[in-house]
């Protein structure tokens, strides 16, 4: 899945087109630092037009001011880079933040209204066609991402009734036109005769199941059947409201020191984080929870010693290091790119003095895992920027005389497990999209296999607990490959946890103890409402001898 073309610098025409217009209708805005000004006042005790809606008259859209609230504004652009070039909000929103020069406390204000509206779109879609005289697909796509904002901060966030409908009026004046603001002020003015809960009995009335479940936890229909299915087989049926809810928390950013640098600067600039009011993980060694803004300021970050990165992705990456690791081993991670457990994995390849090869397709993802690469010694690691499924007939980094004694196929996956990382990614999958990926999936496994010592260790990953994904596509190929035996991925996870974590994985292994099939006993699915972690999959593999 590529990244890159959905940088900022490479939008569409259209978006160009628009936006060039919005910079001269902007002229006259009001400037960030008034706007923030303004809202301090008002986050102080005084009420800013965010809240109070006080300089814009109530029903008279033609009589307001054309001015956009940079936080909004900033919220909206965002919206609109995912619609119109299906971009990443995790990736547009700090670019954004940036552009606009927003200080803490808007940007925090772009981020909950940016990640609440996306998250929530089918919830306030499902509102909106309730209020609107005709089909939502015939809105202008602008539009519509206006309403979804206004709608957010009507039913979610606690902005003043008049501030959420003016300020989102003066936004579609500013951005699309004097035109549209009548209907967008119309509509607002509907959503907000109801609240948040009276809304979702009144969307939810028709519907029973998890097609209600959706509704009111805004996720997709599919998404839910597809998590009840995998808590089911895990004997957790009953915590689907629990997970569904996880997946709307705000994510917490954790943080990784990578160990075996130069005088310990991995380990040494976790612990200045944790001074800097980060907390330890309770699950493992070498992560910490920081929930406190801008990790740019914290030491290491830059120079690439201390990084984010998911607990859960830690975890299995420090487990492929049990059992001991011998001299001379080779490692390979398959689908490397963007790079976050390549550079775990090479860091401890530097420290046992043996070598890992970081394979990624893409040639932009690849260079992003030479990058997070770098600041490991690199005798330790290289990266090859080819398909997996060619690595066989690739002499520079495979000859049989030298096969790989670890490899880690953390794949190419529909990401259900950290929907609360992509807040649009749920309503842009497609059940769909489950045919292409676990052909690939199967392809790169045998592709691994072809490549995997005798004795060898083979990690299949994903950050999706969706059965066909997971449970079935070790089964398959278990059949395929019968050199191949299932271990207890519990076994190495358990080694590397500290006691939290040994507790909850006990607790995770024992709620399948009924099951007979081994596929679920032995592998290890972590939850983002029992973990704190991405719901990520792990199943270990091992290739009997000759
Ligand atoms: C889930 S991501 C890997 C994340 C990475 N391990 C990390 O921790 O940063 C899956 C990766 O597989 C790559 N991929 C897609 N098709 C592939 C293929 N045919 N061979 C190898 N990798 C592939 C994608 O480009 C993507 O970078």
């Amino acid at each position: 899945m590529s990244e890159s073309h959905h940088s900022q610098n490479q939008r569409p025409q259209e978006g160009d087109r628009r936006n060039a217009k919005g910079r001269q209708r902007n002229r006259g805005s009001r400037s960030s630092s008034e706007n923030s000004a303004a809202d301090s006042r008002s986050e102080q005790g005084g009420r800013s037009s965010r809240q109070s809606g006080r300089q814009f008259s109530k029903n008279a859209p033609s009589a307001r001011s054309r001015r956009s609230d940079p936080a909004r504004l900033a919220a909206f652009q965002v919206l609109r880079a995912v619609s119109r070039d299906d971009a990443y909000a995790n990736l547009v929103l700090p670019a954004e933040i940036r552009r606009a020069k927003l200080d803490k406390r808007d940007a925090g204000f772009a981020t909950e209204l940016t990640y609440g509206a996306l998250r929530s779109e089918g919830t306030y879609d499902a509102v909106l066609s309730r209020c609107v005289d005709r089909e939502l697909s015939k809105l202008d796509p602008p539009i519509l991402d206006a309403l979804r904002l206004g709608a957010h901060q009507l039913l979610a966030m606690r902005v003043n009734t008049h501030a959420a409908v003016n300020e989102t009026v003066a936004l579609v004046r500013d951005q699309i036109g004097a035109g549209p603001s009548g209907l967008v002020n119309a509509v607002l003015r509907r959503v907000a005769e109801k609240t948040r809960d009276q809304w979702l009995d009144v969307i939810a009335e028709n519907s029973t199941g998890d097609d209600a479940l959706g509704l009111r936890h805004a996720h997709p229909a599919w998404v839910v059947r597809a998590l009840r299915q995998s808590l089911k087989l895990r004997g957790r049926a009953e915590d689907i409201e629990a997970l569904l809810e996880s997946d709307n928390a705000a994510p917490e950013v954790h943080l990784v020191g990578l160990p075996g640098l130069h005088e310990d600067a991995g380990p040494q600039h976790l612990n200045s984080a944790v001074a800097a009011g980060a907390t330890p993980s309770e699950l493992i060694e070498g992560a910490a929870i920081f929930r406190g803004g801008d990790i740019g300021r914290l030491e290491g970050v830059r120079e690439g010693q201390l990084r984010v990165q998911d607990i859960g992705s830690q975890w299995i990456a420090q487990a492929l290091t049990e059992p001991a690791v011998q001299p001379a081993e080779r490692w390979l991670d398959l689908c490397a790119g963007p790079g976050g457990k390549a550079a775990l994995l090479g860091a401890i390849a530097a420290e046992y003095g043996v070598t890992l090869t970081a394979n990624e397709p893409a040639p932009h993802r690849a260079e992003l895992v030479t990058k997070a690469l770098a600041a490991v010694d690199p005798s330790a690691w290289s990266v090859r920027t080819g398909d997996g499924r060619t690595i066989s007939s690739d002499p520079e980094f495979y000859t049989p005389e030298q096969p790989f004694d670890r490899i880690l196929i953390d794949a190419p996956c529909t990401g259900l497990g950290a929907l609360r990382r992509r807040p649009e990614s749920r309503w842009r999958r497609k059940p769909s999209d489950l045919a292409e990926l676990t052909v690939l999936q199967e392809d790169l496994l045998d592709a691994a296999v072809a490549v995997l010592a005798p004795e060898g260790l083979l990690a299949y990953v994903t950050c999706s607990p969706h059965a066909a994904e997971t449970i079935a596509q070790v089964e398959d190929l278990l059949r395929r490959h019968p050199e191949l035996q299932l271990l207890d991925a519990h076994e190495p996870m358990a080694a590397v946890a500290l006691p939290q974590g040994q507790k909850l994985l006990e607790e995770t292994r024992s709620a399948t103890s009924a099951n007979s099939n081994p596929v679920i006993t032995k592998t290890v699915q972590l939850w983002p409402h029992i973990h704190g972690t991405d719901a990520m999959f792990f199943a270990l593999l091992q290739k009997k001898p000759d």
